[in-house]
């Protein structure tokens, strides 16, 4: 693919398989994934049993969460902190997902504490924005992901910002089988590139990865990477099946 930047495939399972299905997909893929020098290549789990995972990823694999609270501690119900994912050995977590602004009560300023906190805690934050389908047909898509993007990163220093990936997923292509066409996608993306060079200069608008998520399968992933400006995909359904997310972790080795 020869990209510019080292591509991330990251899967999110969601609220999907069980911990022996889980550990039975890192045993299947732990010695097929390409070099991490390659690929990043990231599977983000539940809670439950990311420790499981962790102890039994191989190095070309890393494991992430799929959200966690900003604060270390406090009473907050069925959370889980920074501070405790530490203790889980991921590298990873996926901040601000469209399926928690929708149902969680996520909003910018609650994906801001936590890619503070997620930095903080040498956590690589992936940070979701993207766009309803109202607002795509409204003509208002750059706008609407510059002002999540811009409130993403509020007092977010240059290098802090190089630890970050965001993840473009536009809500309508998410789940639903209608992706985005690579043009739409790289538009977007390169919008979003052009916010970051507006933040923190080119030099590191260049290296920050930003992923195309929604309906990335293994038939539309190279037309996706092929890409000036998409550097992997965030993946949900295709992510689930070892052999489908491994075609998808070669499709983006360099
Ligand atoms: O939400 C997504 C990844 O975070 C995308 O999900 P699908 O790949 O299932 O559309």
């Amino acid at each position: 693919m020869n990209k510019l930047r080292r591509p991330v495939i990251a899967g999110n399972w969601k609220m999907y398989k069980t911990r022996d299905e889980a550990l039975q997909f890192i045993y299947a893929v732990n010695q097929e994934v390409p070099s991490r020098d390659l690929v990043e290549s990231v599977v983000c789990a539940n809670d439950v049993f990311l420790r499981d995972l962790v102890k039994r990823q191989g190095e070309n694999i890393k494991i992430g969460a799929q959200n966690m609270h900003y604060a270390e501690n406090g009473a907050f119900t069925g959370e889980t902190s920074p501070l405790m994912l530490e203790t889980t050995g991921v590298e990873y977590v996926i901040i601000g997902h469209s399926e928690r602004r929708a149902m969680f009560n996520e909003t910018d300023e609650t994906v801001n504490l936590k890619a503070h906190a997620a930095i903080k805690h040498e956590l690589t934050p992936i940070i979701c924005v993207g766009e309803s389908l109202e607002i795509r047909e409204a003509g208002t898509t750059d706008q609407v992901v510059k002002n999540q993007v811009v409130k993403a990163y509020l007092n977010i220093d240059r290098n802090q910002a190089l630890k970050t990936i965001i993840a473009y997923e536009p809500i309508w292509a998410i789940g639903t089988g209608k992706t985005a066409t690579p043009e739409q996608a790289e538009e977007t993306i390169k919008n979003i590139r052009g916010v970051m060079k507006d933040l923190y200069g080119a030099d590191i608008a260049n290296q920050v990865r930003i992923l195309y998520g929604g309906s990335v399968n293994t038939k539309n992933v190279d037309s996706l990477l092929a890409q000036e400006n998409i550097d992997g995909a965030l993946v949900g359904g295709a992510s689930l099946d070892a052999a489908s997310y491994l075609t998808l972790v070669n499709a983006a080795k360099k």
